[in-house]
């Protein structure tokens, strides 16, 4: 039948995951790529490269080549790609040449953006590319029913987007994509430091702060971190101890951006499967559905059921890999 390998790709900001189909997910690692900023030379990519971010000497740079969803850095993007697969395809011992691939693009994205995605994914040599809807393939990840005639709604909180849908028979009724994200959580942690502080932190360090101590949910047992730094007016490292009640606050600005994007979205659903929504409530995936209290926060804010995915960093790329096989269905159908 088909000679070709057939994967999904979860070609995220913060991580890349690839899904094989009849394996699951065969690859889960940072979309971060270490570079000889001589040569441009890809030296690491993944897990790797990411261990060198803020760390290399001034020829080598750590660069994360997608921001806010979308391909920032075509070449590196591309580069980062054909070593990842070929990974793969050494790791499993099975031909990756000429795969079927289904991508997801987050669905503020532009016809550029989605062409680029294309375009980066086809220079490793796929036969066929098939892009959907990032929201989509995350309800699917869940195991949201979207097929049906009842209303889905999903909110994504990636590195770089939060895209928020409402999915009915198989079709987008309402969503919003907002380029907010946890990399913008890191941001606002690290400005909190330095403004409260006068301490420098990296982007690891603040990724840090808010996966132990960073909270969604202002009423909660106070937590405390000491993190290290550099001090911006002696130049020297610093040790500053930080509480989860300040990281909130800091918090606060993203959060309140998503919450909008949530609720704009809501405001949007056809009355019918308003009431719906009561019922089955609303289903979390992303990475940032982990940050500690956002459930319970989100449900105090929208009155509405809040469930978090039993896998929320793998719902995209486990939704683009059960997405291989309705697209093989409607191939078949059309023939
Ligand atoms: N335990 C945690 N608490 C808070 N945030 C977390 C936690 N674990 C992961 N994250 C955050 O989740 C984000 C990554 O999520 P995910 O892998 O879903 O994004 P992505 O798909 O790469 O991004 P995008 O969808 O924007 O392209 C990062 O910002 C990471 O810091």
């Amino acid at each position: 039948m088909f000679a070709n390998a057939e994967i999904g790709i979860d070609l995220g900001t913060a991580n890349l995951l690839i899904y094989s189909k009849n394996k699951g997910i065969v690859f889960n690692e940072p979309s971060v790529v270490a570079i000889d900023t001589r040569t441009r030379k890809v030296l690491a990519v993944g897990n790797e490269a990411k261990e060198m971010i803020g760390k290399t000497p001034a020829n080598i740079t750590s660069i994360r080549p997608l921001k806010d969803g979308v391909i920032a850095d075509y070449e590196v993007t591309s580069q980062m790609l054909n070593v990842m697969l070929k990974k793969v395809s050494k790791r499993l011992g099975m031909s990756m040449r000429k795969p079927n691939v289904i991508v997801c693009a987050p669905t503020g994205s532009t016809s550029v953006e989605r062409r680029a995605i294309d375009n980066a994914i086809k220079d490793y040599g796929a036969k066929q590319v098939h892009i959907i809807e990032e929201p989509v393939a995350a309800a699917v990840g869940a195991g949201l029913p979207v097929d049906e005639p009842v209303s889905n709604v999903v909110v994504d909180i990636g590195g770089g987007t939060s895209e928020v849908a409402i999915i009915s028979f198989g079709g987008v009724v309402s969503a919003n994509s907002i380029r907010t994200g946890g990399d913008h959580m890191d941001l606002a942690i690290i400005q909190h430091v330095r403004k409260n502080y006068n301490v420098l932190i990296g982007e690891r360090t603040a990724e840090n702060i808010k996966m132990e101590i960073g909270y969604a949910l202002i009423d909660h047992d106070t937590l405390q971190m000491e993190i290290r730094g550099r001090d911006l007016v002696t130049g020297l490292p610093k040790t500053v101890t930080l509480n989860s009640k300040e990281i909130q606050e800091a918090l606060r600005e993203p959060l309140e951006s998503i919450l909008e994007a949530v609720r704009s979205t809501l405001e949007n659903c056809p009355p019918e499967l308003s009431g719906d929504i009561v019922d089955h409530g609303i289903m979390l995936t992303g990475g940032g559905a982990l940050l500690k209290g956002m459930k319970e926060w989100l449900q105090g804010e929208i009155d509405v059921p809040v469930h978090v995915a039993e896998n929320p960093l793998e719902c995209v790329a486990i939704g683009t890999g059960k997405s291989l096989y309705l697209i093989h269905k409607l191939q078949k159908a059309a023939k």
